[in-house]
C-alpha cells in the first residue's frame, strides 16, 4: 500500500521560519490562509481590491496586493482560478519571486500544461486537498481534515519535500492523510474525477433520474427527494463505511436493485465514455478547449450555466430547501448568485 503520512509523521519546523503568501481568498484560499494561520504559521494574503479582499480583512487576515505579498513571502501558494493564473503570474508574481523562494499550487493544471513556466531557481510544489475549500475549512474547525496529495516539480533548495509536507500538515491534511503524487498524476486524476464522477457524472446521473421520474408523471417534489436530497444521506454512509457500509443500512430490496439495475445504467458503454474523457485529459484536448473557451470570454460556459440554473430540479429544490431550515446554505457560491439573479 502507498505510504500515507499523518500529523505526527511530519516535521513543520522548516516552514515555521518562513512567510507564506496565499494568493487568492476564494474556496481554497480562505481555507489555506485561515488553517495555516491557526496552525501557527506566518500568513499574508495577496489579492486585488474587491469582495475577497473585504472578506479577508473581516476575517482578520493581513491582506496586500499580489505583488507585495509575493515580495514579502518565502512560499507563494497560487490559489487563483486556474484560467487566470498565467496572467497574474506573469504580471505580479514572477517579477517579485526571489531565488530560493517556493512557488506552490493546489492543482497542477498550469504547470503540467505549460501555461506557467517557473524559473529554475525556485522550488515548485503542489499541495492538493481532495475536497472543496469550504470543507477544508469546515472540517479543520471541527477538528478533522480533508486528505491532500503533495508533489514536487522542482527541488532547488533541497527542502521542497519538507516544505510541501509541512504546508499540507498546516492546512489540516495530516488528520486525514497525506499522499505523494506527481504534477501529472494529480492533474489528470483530478480533472477525470471532477468530470466523470464527482461533478459531471453525478449531476448528469441526478438530472437523468429526476427527468425519468417527472416525465413518467411522478411529482417533482418526490423526484427531488429521491434523486438529489437523499443522495447526501447515502453518500455520508459511503464516506463512513464504503459501499459495504452504505449497503448495511439500506433494505435488502434496495441492495438487490443496486446489484441488478445499477450495471444496467452505468455499464461498459459508460466506462468506454469515461475512457474517452480520460484520453482527452491525457492528450491535452480538454485543457486546450478550456483555455480557448476562456480566451473567447466563455460563450459556452455562460450559456450552459444559465440553462442549468433554470432546470426544473433547481426550481423545486430551491422551494423545498426553504422549508427545511436545518438544510442551511453554508456556502454562498458564485453559481447561487447567478441562479438567484435569474429568478
Ligand atoms: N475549489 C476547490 O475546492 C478546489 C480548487 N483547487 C484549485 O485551487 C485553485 C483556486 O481555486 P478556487 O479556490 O476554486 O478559486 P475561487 O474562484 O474560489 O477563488 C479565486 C480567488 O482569486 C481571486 N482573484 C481572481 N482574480 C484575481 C486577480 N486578478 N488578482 C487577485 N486575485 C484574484 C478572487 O478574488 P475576487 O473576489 O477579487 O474575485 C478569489 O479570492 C485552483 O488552482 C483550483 O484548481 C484545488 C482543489 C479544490
Ligand atoms: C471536485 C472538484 C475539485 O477538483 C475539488 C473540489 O476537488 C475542484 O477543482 O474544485
Ligand atoms: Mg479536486
Ligand atoms: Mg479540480
Amino acid at each position: 500500500m502507498t505510504k500515507v503520512l499523518y500529523h505526527n509523521d511530519v516535521q513543520e519546523e522548516v516552514l515555521q521560519s518562513k512567510k507564506i503568501a496565499v494568493i487568492g481568498y476564494g474556496s481554497q484560499g480562505h481555507a489555506h490562509a485561515l488553517n495555516l494561520k491557526e496552525s501557527g504559521f506566518d500568513v499574508v494574503v495577496g489579492l486585488r481590491p474587491g469582495k475577497s479582499w473585504d472578506k479577508a480583512v473581516e476575517d482578520g487576515v493581513q491582506v496586500v496586493s499580489v505583488a507585495d505579498a509575493t515580495a514579502q513571502a518565502d512560499v507563494v501558494m497560487v490559489l487563483l482560478p486556474d484560467e487566470l493564473q498565467p496572467k497574474v503570474y506573469e504580471e505580479s508574481i514572477k517579477p517579485n519571486l526571489q531565488p530560493g523562494n517556493a512557488l506552490a499550487f493546489a492543482h497542477g493544471f498550469n504547470i503540467h500544461f505549460n501555461q506557467i513556466v517557473p524559473p529554475d531557481n525556485v522550488d515548485v510544489f503542489l499541495v492538493a486537498p481532495k475536497g472543496p475549500g469550504h470543507l477544508v475549512r469546515r472540517t479543520f474547525e471541527e477538528g478533522a481534515g480533508v486528505p491532500a496529495l503533495y508533489g514536487i516539480y522542482q527541488d532547488c533548495s533541497g527542502e521542497a519535500k519538507q516544505l510541501a509536507l509541512a504546508y499540507a500538515k498546516g492546512v489540516g491534511a495530516g488528520r486525514a492523510g497525506i499522499l505523494e503524487t506527481s504534477f501529472q498524476e494529480e492533474t489528470e486524476t483530478d480533472l477525470f474525477g471532477e468530470q466523470a464522477v464527482l461533478c459531471g457524472g453525478l449531476t448528469s446521473l441526478v438530472k437523468a433520474g429526476f427527468e425519468t421520474l417527472t416525465e413518467a408523471g411522478y411529482q417533482p417534489e418526490v423526484a427531488y427527494f429521491e434523486c438529489l436530497h437523499e443522495l447526501k444521506l447515502i453518500v455520508d454512509l459511503m464516506y463512513e463505511g464504503g459501499l459495504e457500509g452504505m449497503r448495511y443500512s439500506i433494505s435488502d430490496t434496495a441492495q438487490w436493485g443496486d446489484f441488478v439495475s445499477g450495471p444496467r445504467v452505468v455499464n461498459e458503454e459508460t466506462k468506454a465514455r469515461m475512457k474517452e474523457v480520460l484520453t482527452d485529459i491525457q492528450t491535452g484536448v480538454f485543457a486546450k478547449g478550456w483555455i480557448l473557451e476562456n480566451q473567447a470570454n466563455r460563450p459556452q460556459f455562460n450559456a450552459v450555466n444559465q440553462k442549468e440554473s433554470t432546470h426544473p430540479i433547481e426550481k423545486v429544490g430551491r422551494e423545498l430547501r426553504e422549508l427545511m431550515p436545518f438544510v442551511k446554505k453554508q456556502v454562498n457560491s458564485k453559481k447561487e448568485v447567478v441562479s438567484n439573479a435569474s429568478n
